[in-house]
């Protein structure tokens, strides 16, 4: 088999998505998502003008060596542009051995470790009432475990709290628009929410929180004890991950769980986090961290120190990212929990899909490949529009800090 012309859609049916169609000389296709969010025209020039004319009259069935080829070719190692190209050819490589051999993705990966991926939703709210009702809407629709966010007193914008409920996108504008933080507001907020909502939705419901990298080591060991009576599934990016080592402080004080990893691109990232032990969960995802191949791997690594997985799935990580990402879930065997926030009908009509929800956890469905595809002419009605994500200023005095 040989690859005969691969070219990357870029389109926009409620947010920015780029996907990555490669065609075969035997009539098979496979798609692959190489969305970043508010970067995506430097992935998709990486691809159309740097990555697809080494691909053409390669072989697809050599998905390793095309990975390594592409890695280790550039010279260039790593980052988040580089990685999430990898990422579309490999997920679109897999997508086309998995049509080749006439199974879903999974089955080609090993078969299935359970019967269905559990989900965590986005309940959020403006305050701990409005969060609290939409954390029990969660649950009347079957989520086993949700995601609760809440705006904080004394701050205009908060992440994780929508404008509307049931879909949330943070890149708001076409410029980045400014948030206002105060820590000590949101770590006097934060464990009432929880206290709350621990109330109201019972002992059996997973609780997840997400504090979007705005803590120092010692502000996220603070508010992990502070949590520890509500049991948390787990609290995410509660500081910037590029120091690993500043984990083993939070580690030191809390046994709240802790995840990371949604912005990571490589193993490399992440291997003293989960060598020694100072994580829970690791969340790098498909799409960001070089596809299945080199998601794969970090899975791996993470088994040996029962690190579990708890992929990154938020609205800008496209349907052909959610497909490919719970194929991987259903088979990988360190499995944690995959994060499912839903895509609006727009880009579902864009993306067909054979995945499902049902009763808090969903199915990759049993079409051959990862179960996406892409409407081309449909796609084609909605072009890039230039969006970007918030940025986080101190409200006393302005400065910058993290969003
Ligand atoms: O879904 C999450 O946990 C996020 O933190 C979402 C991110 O803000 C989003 O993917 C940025 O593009
Ligand atoms: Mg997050």
């Amino acid at each position: 088999m040989k690859i005969t012309a691969a070219k990357v859609i870029v389109c926009a049916p409620s947010r920015n998505f780029v996907t990555l169609k490669i065609e075969t000389d035997e009539g098979l296709t496979g798609i692959g998502d190489a969305t970043l969010n508010g970067r995506e025209l430097a992935v998709a020039s990486y691809l159309t003008d740097h990555v697809i004319p080494c691909l053409i009259g390669r072989d697809p069935q050599q998905i390793e060596d095309i990975w390594q080829y592409l890695y280790k070719g550039a010279y260039w190692r790593r980052g988040p542009v580089t990685m999430s190209a990898i990422a579309g050819v490999d997920t679109a490589l897999w997508d086309i051995k998995a049509k080749a051999a006439n199974m879903p993705l999974y089955q080609l990966l090993g078969g299935k470790s359970r019967t269905g991926v559990m989900v965590y939703g986005h309940a959020n709210g403006k305050d701990i009432s409005q969060t609290v009702d939409e954390v029990l809407r969660y649950k009347e629709m079957g989520y086993k475990a949700i995601r609760a966010q809440s705006g904080v007193p004394g701050l205009e914008k908060v992440y994780g709290v929508g404008r509307g409920t049931m879909f949330y996108e943070p890149a708001d504008a076409d410029l980045p628009s400014e948030h206002d933080w105060s820590t000590e507001k949101y770590l006097r907020h934060t464990p009432e929410l929880f206290d709350k909502v621990r109330a109201a939705v019972g002992p059996d419901i997973h609780l997840l929180h997400d504090a979007h990298h705005r803590l120092t080591p010692i502000e996220a060991a603070r508010l992990g004890k502070d949590l520890e009576p509500f049991r948390l599934f787990w609290l995410e990016d509660t500081t910037p991950a590029e120091n690993q080592e500043s984990f083993r402080l939070i580690r030191q004080h809390t046994t709240t769980p802790l995840a990371v990893g949604e912005i990571f691109n490589t193993i490399w990232d992440c291997k003293d986090l989960i060598q020694n032990q100072l994580i829970d969960y690791i969340r790098t995802t498909v799409v960001h961290a070089g596809g299945i191949t080199h998601l794969r791997r970090i899975a791996d690594l993470a088994a040996l120190y029962q690190v579990r997985t708890g992929s990154h799935g938020a609205t800008d990580l496209s349907p052909v990212c959610m497909g490919a990402a719970l194929n991987f879930d259903l088979w990988v065997p360190n499995f944690g929990i995959q994060e499912y926030m839903r895509h609006t009908d727009e880009t579902d009509a864009v993306f067909p899909h054979a995945y499902s929800f049902k009763d808090g956890f969903m199915h990759p469905g049993e079409a051959p490949g990862h179960g996406v595809t892409i409407d081309e002419a449909l796609a084609a009605k909605y072009p890039y529009k230039r969006a970007y994500l918030p940025v986080n200023r101190l409200q006393h005095d302005g400065t910058l800090t993290n969003w």
